[in-house]
């Protein structure tokens, strides 16, 4: 496909996403009538379209209109691109610059943020909400985490590079390769499916760093899901016992494939209070996500302050139902990907005026700079 012919199919995708189409399930649709595209193709259309839901208020002011071609518009001319070389109206091309189009509009371009969560924002993050609000319009990086358990970061970073995947150890936490290159080769390496890496965020991988993890403890994630955090603790600390949960069972599926390549054992258990109580739980809690946004960019014009009220009120069920799982003198652990206060340090001070017999061990939040995804972790103590 023509570099225009891409941008003529971002087009027809934002469409189909602004008519209410999940993002992910509007590109799978249009990659299956597409059969003439290749992997580069459907790569670089899914850019484009991420890109313009990053940056939906912002490209659709820059091009003057909210629907695919204007979004497009936008974040070409927002790049500095020619417009009239892609706009041109040849074969597969996007039709002809329109006289309106050709001219940049003039005003202050928006913040690429619903209007309503503007404020949340700015409390929660204070000195960091610009650069953070900025940060949201960028693409993430692609994070591997090294399972220690199987080999080291060096030694890691030698079989990814032997399969033309270059990576770079990050800052914030041992375990954290940042993918320079190579990044769709990923889950056909053998250093993928030996389970010597695993795709997961810096920030998750900080997080579960400074858990009061040992030898020889009982820890269950409550709220499992596929297993990211549970493979996280076992790579760190092999010899602890390990139980997984989810109110969805459905969503751990993956834990076994993915604990068998790690060579972890993650025991699945419906009902944990049979098997409590437990040195440390781990709540991973169900968020709005703002974390991660820069990954899943239609989520945040999606999410509403309803949402959000009901997120906080399963959050603190989690935690009420989870606290009674821990043992005396254990640690109970709170995490979300998101930067909202009143879903971290907010629920966090709710639950200790609800559980006094808790203490806060300690309770941070990361962001992007750190180098990797918003996220928040807090650690109490059961007297
Ligand atoms: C942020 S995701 C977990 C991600 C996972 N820990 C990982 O690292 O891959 C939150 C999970 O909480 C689960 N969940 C929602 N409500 C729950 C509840 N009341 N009890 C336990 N799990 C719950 C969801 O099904 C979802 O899988």
């Amino acid at each position: 496909m023509t570099p225009a012919a891409r941008v003529q199919a971002a087009i027809e995708i934002l469409d189909q996403v602004q008519a209410g189409t999940v993002a992910e399930r509007a590109l799978t649709n249009w990659a299956r009538k597409s059969r003439f595209a290749g992997s580069k193709d459907r790569a670089a259309i899914r850019d484009h379209v991420f890109d313009a839901l990053r940056q939906r208020n912002s490209a659709g002011f820059l091009g003057g209109g909210s629907d695919g071609r204007a979004l497009m518009l936008g974040v070409l001319r927002a790049k500095g691109e020619t417009l009239e070389e892609v706009f041109s109206g040849a074969a597969y091309a996007p039709a002809a610059l329109q006289a309106g189009e050709a001219i940049a509009p003039e005003g202050e371009t928006p913040l690429d943020l619903p209007d309503w969560l503007i404020d949340p924002l700015q409390e929660s993050l204070g000195a960091a909400f610009e650069r953070t609000a900025e940060g949201m319009r960028h693409r993430a990086p692609i994070v591997l985490r090294v399972n220690l358990a199987k080999t080291s970061v060096t030694q890691a970073q030698h079989a990814l590079e032997a399969e033309g995947i270059l990576s770079a150890p990050m800052a914030m936490v041992e375990t954290a390769l940042e993918v320079m290159e190579g990044a769709r080769r990923i889950k056909q390496s053998t250093a993928f499916l030996e389970g010597l890496v695993e795709l997961q965020d810096g920030a998750s991988q900080a997080m579960v760093a400074a858990l009061p993890l040992r030898d020889g403890m009982k820890v269950l994630d409550y709220c499992a899901g596929g297993g990211g955090k549970s493979l996280a603790m076992a790579g760190r600390v092999p010899r602890a016992t390990y139980f997984a949960h989810d109110a969805d069972a459905n969503r751990m599926q993956d834990i076994a494939p993915r604990s068998k390549r790690a060579g972890a054992k993650i025991c699945l258990l419906n009902a944990p209070v049979e098997a409590a109580p437990f040195d440390l739980v781990l709540c991973d809690a169900p968020c709005s996500g703002s974390g991660t946004w820069r990954r899943t960019p239609d989520a945040k014009w999606r999410f509403t302050e309803e949402a959000l009220r009901d997120l906080v009120a399963v959050q603190a069920e989690i935690l009420d139902a989870a606290q009674a799982l821990v043992k005396k003198g254990g640690a109970l652990c709170y995490a979300t990907c998101s930067f909202l206060r009143a879903e971290n340090t907010d629920q966090i001070a709710a639950f200790m005026q609800r559980h006094p017999e808790f203490t806060l061990e300690w309770q941070r939040s990361y962001g992007f700079d750190d180098g990797g995804d918003g996220f928040f972790g807090a650690v109490l103590r059961r007297a």
